[in-house]
C-alpha cells in the first residue's frame, strides 16, 4: 500500500466541475486541470463511455475467487463497522467488483458486485486508478467521468499478494462527496481493511507445508502429544513418538494419504476457515457504482475498521485451515472422510494403546486437504476423569495436570484395574514408583512387597514367584524397582512363574538405558504388552508450580509456605531436568533448608546449575561432559567456587574461564 494525496479543495473542485463541463462539450478543460486527469477523461472519450451511463455494464464474476475468499473475512468484519455513510466494495485486478456492501443509508451505496469498474467501461474511477498507478488513489466527484459519480468520493487501495509484483485488486470506499476536504476521510479504513486482506493473502501463499506445521506447532503448545501426517513424511513430538506405535503411525498415516485422496473440501473452502467457506458475492446486481448521487453533504466520518486488529499473519482468526471440515467418527472407521462438513475431529481408537484415542483433524490449505494432524487423547469414557483438572488427586501424593501426564496416568489406571502385570517405564525419578504404589494402593489389596532390583537383595524375587506358582492367594502384589538391574535367577524365575500364569500382581518398574541381555530383553518384551511410559518433567513443565508447591515440606505453624518468584520459575522451566521429578524435590529441599530469606525464592537463590541458562551453543561431548560436571561440582559444594574448582582438580583461574566459555559467568 502506498499514498498519494491529491483530493481538490471545494474552490479547486468548483473549477474541477466548470473544466469537465467545458471537456464534456467538446472544449479543452483549460490549464487548471491536471494533466493526468484531462488523459483520463480523453481516454474515457476514446473507449466510448457514454457520460450518462445509468449502470455500468454486468460482467461474469470469476467462480472462484481466491481474491474474495482471502478478503470475504476482513470485508464481513469491516462492513458493519462503516455507518450508514460509507460503502464498500472489493475488486480484482480486471477492475471486476467482487463484493459491495454498506453506504445505504445516504446513497452512497457501491452496489456493484458483478459490474465492470474498468476504465473502458466507466471512464476514470479511484479503483482503476490505484490498479494502474499501484498506489493509493482518490477521485472525487467532478474528476468522475460519468455522471452517476459526481456527488460522491472514493479511495482505492490497491491489494498485493505476497509474490505478485503488480495489484491483485483493490479495496475501494465510498463517501458521499464533501466539499473543502483535504484527503478522503475513509483513507483510514481503506488502508486498514486493505492491510487484513492482504494479510490474509500472505497467510495462504504459505506453502502447504508450512501449513501443516503452523498446525502442529499449534497443537503442540498446548502441550498435547501430536503428529502431523501428509501421507509421505510426519512430524511427531516426542510424545507422540512414546505413546503410538510403528504400527499405529503407520496407520494414522495412511488414513491422513486416505483424507487427501477421498476429500471433497470443495475449492470454497480454501483455508479461510468457517468464515470464508460460504464466500460468495453478495448485494444487488445491478445499481449505481461508487453511491447514487443523493449523497449528504457532510463528509464522512472516517472510523477504525474492526479489520485493522485481524492482521494476523498466521491468518490463525480467520484462517485456521485445519479443523474447518474435519470428519465424524464415522468416517474415520470407513476410511472416507464422511461427514467433512461436521466440524467435529475424527476419533481413531488406537488398540495398541488401551484407553487412548487419536483425534484426526483435516488440515485444509487452497480448498485442499493437505494433510492431518493426530491428537492423543484419552479415550472418551473415561477421559472425564483424566481431564479433570487435579483430576488424578485421586491417587494420593500425586500432582500433575499436564496432557502428557495425564494421559500416562489414565492409561496406566486403566491397566491397574486388573491384578496382572504392569510396567511403567520412564527416565530417573520421573515417579514410576510413586505411581505405581498410588497405583496398588487405589487397587484396595494388601500392601505390595517393595523389591528394588538394584539393591540385589537374593531370593525375594524367587520366593514371591514360588508363593505365586503355587497359589497362595494371600501373596501381596509384588512393586519391583529397576527392572533393569535384576539378576539372572530373578530374571528366569519371573519369565517362568509368568509363562504359568500369565496374570500375576505384579507392578515393575524399568528405567531405559542400560544394555540388557537376551533373558532380561525376553522379559521386558514380555511386560511391555501391559506398559506405560511416563513423561520427562521436560516435557511436561506445566506441572512445575503444582509440583514446588507439592513437593514443598509443610512449613512449621506461623511460617508462611514457600513461594516461587516468576523469574526463578522460569530458570526452573527452562532446565532439562536429567533427574526429573526427583531432582526437582531435592532443589526444593534444599532451597527451603538454605534460605534465609523470606518472600518469593529469587532465582539467585537456585543452585548455581539452575541459574545458568542452557548453552547457546552446540556444545561436542566432551564439552557437554565438562560442562556437566562444572555444575555438579558447584552443586555440591554449594556455590563455593574455590572448593568447586580444588574437587576439580583445576585452578580458580580456570574454572573462571571454562564458566565464561560457557556463558555460566552470568548466573
Ligand atoms: N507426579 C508426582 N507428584 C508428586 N510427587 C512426585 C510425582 N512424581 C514423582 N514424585 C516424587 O518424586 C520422587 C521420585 O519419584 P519416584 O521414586 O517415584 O521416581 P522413579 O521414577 O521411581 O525413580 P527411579 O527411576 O529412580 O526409580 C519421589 O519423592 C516422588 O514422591
Amino acid at each position: 500500500m502506498t499514498t498519494i494525496d491529491d483530493t481538490p479543495a471545494d474552490s479547486a473542485l468548483s473549477a474541477l466541475r466548470r473544466a469537465r463541463d467545458r471537456f464534456l462539450s467538446g472544449r479543452p478543460p483549460g490549464d487548471g486541470v491536471p494533466e493526468d486527469l484531462a488523459e483520463a477523461w480523453r481516454r474515457a472519450r476514446f473507449f466510448g463511455v457514454p457520460r450518462d451511463l445509468v449502470a455500468p455494464p454486468r460482467v461474469r464474476p470469476p467462480e472462484d475467487s481466491p481474491l474474495l475468499a482471502a478478503a470475504r473475512p476482513a470485508l464481513d468484519r469491516v462492513a458493519p463497522t462503516l455507518g450508514g455513510e460509507m460503502g464498500l466494495v472489493l475488486v480484482d485486478s480486471r477492475c471486476r467488483a467482487l463484493w459491495s456492501a454498506g453506504g445505504r443509508d445516504t446513497g452512497t451505496s457501491p452496489d456493484v458486485a458483478g459490474l465492470d469498474l474498468s476504465e473502458q467501461a466507466v471512464g476514470h474511477n479511484s479503483a482503476a486508478l490505484a490498479l494502474r498507478t499501484g498506489r493509493r488513489a482518490e477521485v472525487h466527484g467532478p474528476e468522475h467521468f460519468l455522471d452517476l459519480w459526481q456527488e460522491v468520493s472514493a479511495v482505492s487501495v490497491p491489494l498485493y499478494e505476497p509474490t505478485a509484483g503488480r495489484p491483485a485488486g483493490t479495496i475501494t470506499v465510498v463517501t458521499p462527496l464533501g466539499e473543502g476536504r483535504i484527503g478522503h476521510p475513509a483513507a483510514a479504513v481503506a488502508e486498514a481493511t486493505a492491510h487484513a486482506v492482504e494479510t490474509e493473502l500472505l497467510g495462504r501463499a504459505r506453502p502447504p507445508e508450512r501449513v501443516l506445521l503452523d498446525a502442529y506447532l499449534r497443537r503442540r503448545a498446548d502441550g498435547a502429544a501430536v503428529a502431523a501426517l501428509d501421507g509421505s513424511s510426519r512430524l511427531i513430538s516426542p510424545e507422540a513418538a512414546r505413546l503410538l506405535s510403528h504400527e499405529t503411525l503407520a496407520r494414522l498415516e495412511r488414513h491422513a494419504t486416505a483424507l487427501r485422496r477421498d476429500a471433497d473440501a470443495g475449492p470454497e473452502d480454501a483455508d479461510a476457515g468457517p468464515e470464508g467457506t460460504d464466500a460468495g458475492p453478495e448485494g444487488a446486481r445491478s445499481g449505481t457504482p461508487e453511491g447514487a448521487r443523493s449523497g449528504t453533504p457532510e463528509g464522512a466520518r472516517s472510523g477504525t475498521p474492526e479489520g485493522a486488529r485481524s492482521g494476523t499473519p498466521e491468518g490463525a482468526r480467520s484462517g485456521t485451515p485445519e479443523g474447518a471440515r474435519s470428519g465424524t467418527p464415522e468416517g474415520a472407521r470407513s476410511g472416507t472422510p464422511e461427514g467433512a462438513r461436521s466440524g467435529t475431529p475424527e476419533e481413531i481408537a488406537v488398540p495398541d494403546v488401551p484407553g487412548l484415542t487419536v483425534r484426526m483433524t483435516r488440515v485444509v490449505h487452497g480448498g485442499e486437504v493437505i494433510g492431518a494432524v493426530a491428537t492423543v487423547c484419552p479415550a472418551a469414557r473415561w477421559a472425564g476423569a483424566a481431564e479433570r483438572p487435579g483430576g488424578h488427586d485421586r491417587l494420593p501424593g500425586l500432582v500433575g495436570t499436564s496432557t502428557p501426564w495425564r494421559v500416562a496416568v489414565s492409561r496406566a489406571t486403566e491397566l491397574a484395574r486388573a491384578a496382572e502385570p504392569l510396567l511403567l517405564i520412564g527416565e530417573p525419578g520421573v515417579g514410576k514408583t510413586a505411581l505405581a504404589r498410588a497405583l496398588l494402593d487405589r487397587r484396595g489389596a494388601a500392601a505390595p512387597r517393595l523389591v528394588d532390583a538394584a539393591e540385589q537383595v537374593a531370593g525375594e524375587v524367587p520366593g514371591w514367584c514360588r508363593a505365586l506358582a503355587e497359589g497362595d492367594g494371600g501373596a501381596p502384589p509384588l512393586l519391583l524397582r529397576h527392572a533393569e538391574r535384576l539378576g539372572q535367577s530373578d530374571v528366569a524365575a519371573l519369565l517362568s512363574l509368568l509363562e504359568e500364569r500369565p496374570a500375576v500382581p505384579l507392578v515393575a518398574t524399568h528405567t531405559p538405558g542400560a544394555p540388557t541381555g537376551p533373558c532380561l530383553s525376553r522379559l521386558l518384551d514380555v511386560l511391555s504388552a501391559r506398559s506405560v511410559t511416563l513423561p520427562p518433567l521436560r516435557e511436561r513443565v506445566e506441572d512445575i508450580p503444582a509440583l514446588l508447591a507439592g513437593l514443598a515440606r509443610r512449613p512449621s505453624p506461623g511460617r508462611p509456605p514457600l513461594t516461587w518468584s516468576l523469574d526463578a520459575r522460569r530458570a526452573l522451566e527452562q532446565h532439562i531436568w536429567p533427574g526429573n521429578v526427583a531432582e526437582l524435590a531435592h532443589v526444593v529441599r534444599e532451597v527451603a533448608e538454605r534460605r534465609r530469606a523470606t518472600g518469593p525464592v529469587r532465582r539467585e537463590e537456585l543452585p548455581y546449575g539452575l541459574r545458568v541458562p542452557p548453552a547457546t551453543r552446540r556444545l561436542s561431548g566432551m564439552e557437554r561432559a565438562e560442562r556437566t560436571a562444572i555444575l555438579e561440582a558447584l552443586r555440591r559444594h554449594g556455590d563455593n567456587k574455590v572448593r568447586a574448582a580444588e574437587s576439580l582438580g583445576i585452578g580458580r583461574a580456570t574454572l573462571y574461564r571454562k564458566l565464561r566459555a560457557y556463558g555460566m559467568d552470568q548466573a
